[in-house]
């Protein structure tokens, strides 16, 4: 939402209204504030994770801010951090966990390691988090969550760091908050015989637990929280026997708390042996009187026992427990880190994720809640120099008007802790190595020195009262000398040292660490505050050398409640963290700044070559920027860079697309021009040389279906459409089975993703939402499934194998083809010789009788050149024979006779080469028509009979024929020559 009027009213509205439409997240600039929901608002679910990670949306979203640090370290390689702020119960680790959810999501993380991640934070809240005044489940230690990345964008390890573990709350109690969940987990979760092993009891028979009434937090099952903790141990390694170790320990703390001590007449302490004193030693595996002397004794630098007085054996016991579970904590994270070391070596940039404990007040404020609000102004200045001092510095030095937004800088505050020499801290030491110093004399140094602070104000009783960034709290002094010495009697470490247990073993190895070879009497002798100032320094050098990402989480109200908005606690909230001021810095600012040569390669497209303008940077920029007259108000001209405004930056970038896009016309048009012609040319050779294949194809397929018997015919398009069909067949079949598997495939994914983020059902419910049918396969599904395959296999099979018979059936006709075509060509040869040497004959008759007649004679028969010839008779033959009459069937042609002729010399030998030629175009036809026969051997075998029949009848009237003008030939020589004599001896007379 874009606001008119950016002032705090209008921000708190805007985040009130959105509150009350279940709108929890809203972008500032920068940030992303989170205004806690206090109720599930189903805006986690697999298919919001998957619509950022798919960027389908951009509505405000801790998941859109996870993708920004992702793809900026992806882009530039550089290492993020993502900053959880906000005071205590403002919802930093509900966010910090939809964080870590979200970017293993996002990095393709398998559910094997969302489930490890998940485990590992619920131990640490298992043994790190209690019921506070402010939060139910309130975080006592800092956490940063570092996660390496490949080169490829995959996790490949991450590691955990603790801060500062509020142990004093180990020991003591305020009223109406509880200690570390763990302990009233064991007593409410443990099975029968692991009570009766460590000799359980309930929480408030533990003198440590019942300081304060409340044992129990509304709406939370520790016996349930049990079970899950034992299953997450599990999920990252840690063995039953470990496990065993673990809650031994935690025992061993709750009996310590129970031990008591009689005060005898010379003041000094002996120890009760009870049952706690028993119960210790057997969980520590110590000696019963190794314990005793321990708690009530020091030994001396010169190697003497001293006896301890009540108040200081008390000291000594409660250090003895805190140091134990503080031990057991770091052993904790420890083993959770080297379940997720194995790919450190491929590491090459991270993303960590910092969730401290919030800025924390309650009605006792001691030396813990000072540590922890330290760490808070710390980071609170971390966060005004990343959102407003860099920004403003920046503005500064390139010499950029704009009009300086004023903010609360804690620097002051953070004075008073951090000065040397006489800052908080450094003063807390020097009285702590006072022997004769005491909580009052601390005191009374801090009046002398930080009076003058006005974040400082001394306060009657030993108390006094800072000014923090976030609101004043008034702290006790009861106890700061020695919280701040924490010091572990050397008989404590030496009883340690004894123990026989794997885990007090493990914790005295850590400690010989710790002290160097030395090992011996105070060794713990340290001061608290400093060593904490340390890792808050290094913590933020961290946090210096990664971009940071902030969430600023708000609490609506007071009392934990949803739907219930506070004004007043808000916008104090909204003021510590300056957010009208972060957005009027970089909303009504210059967001996007690039140096000027940046800017000038960036955009020098947008120039024409016909600028005429000087190669340096900031001259290509103005020129830029009044070609495409951007608004002087829209940006600044700085001296090494320049600052946009919010959006102007895009307007470039579109501008810029365009002449990128317009460029790629012109060198379209002008390749298109170019190659247009070439290309049609081609495309008219190919489509011709295409058509004259299909043409010629469709041709020879026509010739071949033309002489197909109609049988074979439609025997091969039964055969053509089967191969179709069982074409299509297969591929349907092949489709449905793939469509089967896909859906399978799908609804078991979604089932494990389902029961993978929802322990409490896993195994056991149906989750809600899901169609029972897709995650349910009953074993009636199975089978019906199965079946139907089975028999959609059968099929195929059976298509497949009527398709290899068809396909042979196919090979047997064609090659069954091919002999008929080469009978056929063998038969048409002989045929052919047949008519030759028929031919030859008739020409050699006619010859013949050629010869027989007087060259004078008018012929009445052109001799045929044919070369055809006859064994047996020769004859000629004339071409105009009959050729118009009608032609009769092979069989029925009327038999002619030489006498019926009307010319009685060439009428019988015209009838034959009329007959002849009449029987020769019978037979071409017929045997032409033999291909389209069913039977066409049979039928060649007839044609052949009648042929020769015919062949034998025609040679005897051809000899008869013959004979008879032979005679005829003689009778008209004689009579003419009897003429011609005749005439001749008449004339002289
Ligand atoms: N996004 C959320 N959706 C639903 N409930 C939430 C959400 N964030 C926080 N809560 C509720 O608010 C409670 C307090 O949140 P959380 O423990 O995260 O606060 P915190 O800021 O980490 O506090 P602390 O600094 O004390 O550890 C949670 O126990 C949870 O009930």
């Amino acid at each position: 939402m874009q606001l008119n009027f950016l002032n705090e009213p209008s921000v708190l509205h805007n985040l009130q209204y959105r509150y009350s439409k279940d709108l929890i997240y809203c972008k500032a600039g920068p940030l992303l504030i989170s205004v806690n929901p206090l109720k599930d608002l189903h805006i986690y679910e697999d298919d919001i994770l998957t619509a950022y990670r798919l960027k389908l949306v951009d509505i405000p979203h801790v998941y859109a801010t996870v993708n920004t640090a992702y793809t900026e370290m992806r882009k530039d390689g550089q290492n993020q951090s993502i900053i959880l702020c906000g005071e205590s119960g403002a919802g930093k680790t509900e966010t910090a966990k939809h964080v870590i959810e979200y970017l293993t999501f996002l990095t393709g993380g398998d559910t094997g390691m969302r489930r490890k991640i998940n485990h590992s934070s619920f131990i640490l809240e298992a043994f790190g988090k209690a019921q506070t005044s402010m939060n139910d489940n309130a975080s006592r230690y800092g956490k940063l969550t570092e996660f390496h990345f490949t080169l490829t964008g995959k996790i490949c390890c991450s590691r955990v760091q603790t801060f500062f573990l509020e142990k004093s709350r180990v020991v003591q109690l305020c009223n109406g908050e509880r200690s570390f969940h763990i302990f009233y987990q064991l007593c409410a979760g443990a099975t029968e015989s692991m009570k009766a092993r460590l000799n359980l009891k309930a929480p408030s028979f533990y003198k440590y637990l019942n300081k304060s009434e409340s044992m129990i937090i509304p709406g939370v099952d520790d016996e349930q929280r049990f079970h899950s903790l034992v299953e997450a141990l599990e999920t990252v390694g840690i063995c039953k026997e470990d496990q065993e170790h673990v809650f031994a320990m935690v025992a061993a703390v709750l009996w310590l708390g129970n031990i008591i001590f009689s005060e005898g007449s010379n003041g000094q302490v002996e120890v009760v042996a009870d049952d706690a004193v028993s119960t210790v030693s057997r969980l520590l595996e110590c000696s019963t009187f190794d314990l005793i002397t321990s708690l009530c004794a020091q030994t001396t630098l010169a190697e003497r026992e001293n006896k301890l007085t009540f108040q200081q054996a008390t000291a000594s016991r409660d250090a003895l427990a805190s140091y134990i579970y503080v031990s057991l904590f770091e052993w904790l994270v420890e083993e959770i880190n080297k379940s997720f070391e194995a790919g450190k070596g491929h590491s090459v940039s991270t993303i960590s994720v910092l969730d401290i404990f919030g800025f924390d007040t309650s009605s006792k404020n001691s030396f813990e809640q000072l540590c922890i609000n330290y760490a808070n102004e710390r980071l609170q200045q971390h966060y005004y120099r990343h959102l407003l001092k860099l920004v403003q510095e920046e503005f500064e030095l390139d010499g950029i008007d704009f009009s300086k937004v004023h903010f609360q800088d804690n620097q002051d505050c953070l004075g008073l802790f951090e000065k040397i020499p006489r800052g908080f801290f450094s003063l807390l030491d020097e009285e702590s190595n006072l022997a004769k110093a005491s909580d009052m004399t601390f005191a009374n140094k801090l009046k002398q020195y930080l009076s003058g602070n006005s974040c400082y104000k001394s306060e009657q009783g030993g108390k006094f009262t800072i000014r923090h960034y976030a609101g004043e709290v008034t702290y006790d002094m009861d106890g700061f000398l020695t919280k701040n010495k924490d010091s572990l009697h050397s008989n404590s470490v030496q009883l340690l040292a004894s123990c026989s247990g794997h885990l007090p073993q493990c914790f005295n190895s850590k400690l010989l660490q710790q002290c160097g070879s030395s090992g011996k009497s105070n060794c713990l002798n340290r001061n608290m505050g400093t060593e904490f100032k340390g890792r808050i320094f290094k913590l933020i050098q961290q946090l210096e050398s990664s971009t940071p990402h902030f969430i600023v989480c708000v609490r609506p109200n007071s009392k934990q409640l949803p739907d219930m908005f506070e004004k007043e606690l808000v916008s104090k909230q909204l003021r510590c963290f300056g957010i009208v001021e972060v957005v009027k810095m970089h909303g009504y600012g210059y967001p996007t700044r690039m140096t000027h040569q940046e800017f000038a390669s960036r955009f020098r497209i947008l120039l024409g070559d016909t600028d005429n303008i000087s190669e340096d940077p900031l001259s290509i920029a103005s020129a830029i920027l009044q070609r495409h007259r951007i608004p002087p108000t829209s940006y600044q001209v700085g001296n090494t860079r320049l600052f946009f405004r919010t959006g102007q930056i895009d307007q470039l970038e579109v501008l810029k697309n365009k002449a990128l896009e317009g460029a790629l016309d012109v060198q379209k048009l002008s390749q298109k021009q170019y190659r247009c012609p070439q290309f049609e040319a081609m495309k008219t050779g190919v489509i011709t040389l295409q058509s004259f294949i299909r043409g010629e194809n469709s041709r020879r397929e026509y010739s071949v279906l033309k002489k197909l018997p109609s049988k074979e015919l439609l025997s091969l398009r039964t055969l053509q459409r089967s191969q179709k069909t069982v074409i299509q067949l297969q591929s349907a079949i092949r489709g449905w089975l793939a469509r089967q598997q896909f859906s399978r495939m799908q609804s078991a994914n979604r089932f494990s993703n389902k029961m993978a983020n929802s322990p409490k059902t896993f195994g056991t419910e149906t989750p809600k939402g899901l169609p029972e049918e897709n995650i349910v396969m009953s074993p009636s599904n199975m089978e019906d499934i199965r079946v139907q395959l089975v028999k959609a296999e059968a099929t195929l099979g059976q298509k497949e194998q009527e398709n290899a018979a068809l396909q042979l059936q196919l090979q047997q006709l064609q090659s069954k083809w091919s002999a008929h075509e080469e009978k056929m060509r063998i038969m048409e040869d002989a045929w052919q010789q047949q008519m030759k040497s028929l031919q030859t004959s008739l020409a050699a008759a006619k010859n013949s009788l050629a010869a027989d007649n007087p060259p004078a004679e008018p012929r009445r028969f052109m001799v045929s050149p044919s070369p055809f010839s006859d064994s047996e008779d020769a004859m000629s033959m004339g071409n105009q024979t009959g050729t118009s009459s009608p032609r009769p069937r092979f069989g029925s042609i009327p038999e002619s006779h030489p006498g019926q002729e009307s010319n009685g010399k060439s009428a019988p030998l015209g009838h034959l080469a009329k007959e002849f030629e009449q029987r020769k175009q019978i037979l071409d036809d017929e045997a032409k028509s033999l291909g389209s026969h069913h039977y066409p051997e049979q039928q060649l075998r007839q044609l052949k009979l009648r042929f020769a029949q015919w062949k034998r009848d025609f040679k005897v009237r051809l000899r008869e024929a013959k004979a008879k003008l032979r005679k005829q030939g003689h009778a008209d020589m004689e009579r003419s020559h009897r003429k011609w004599w005749g005439k001749k001896h008449r004339k002289p007379t």
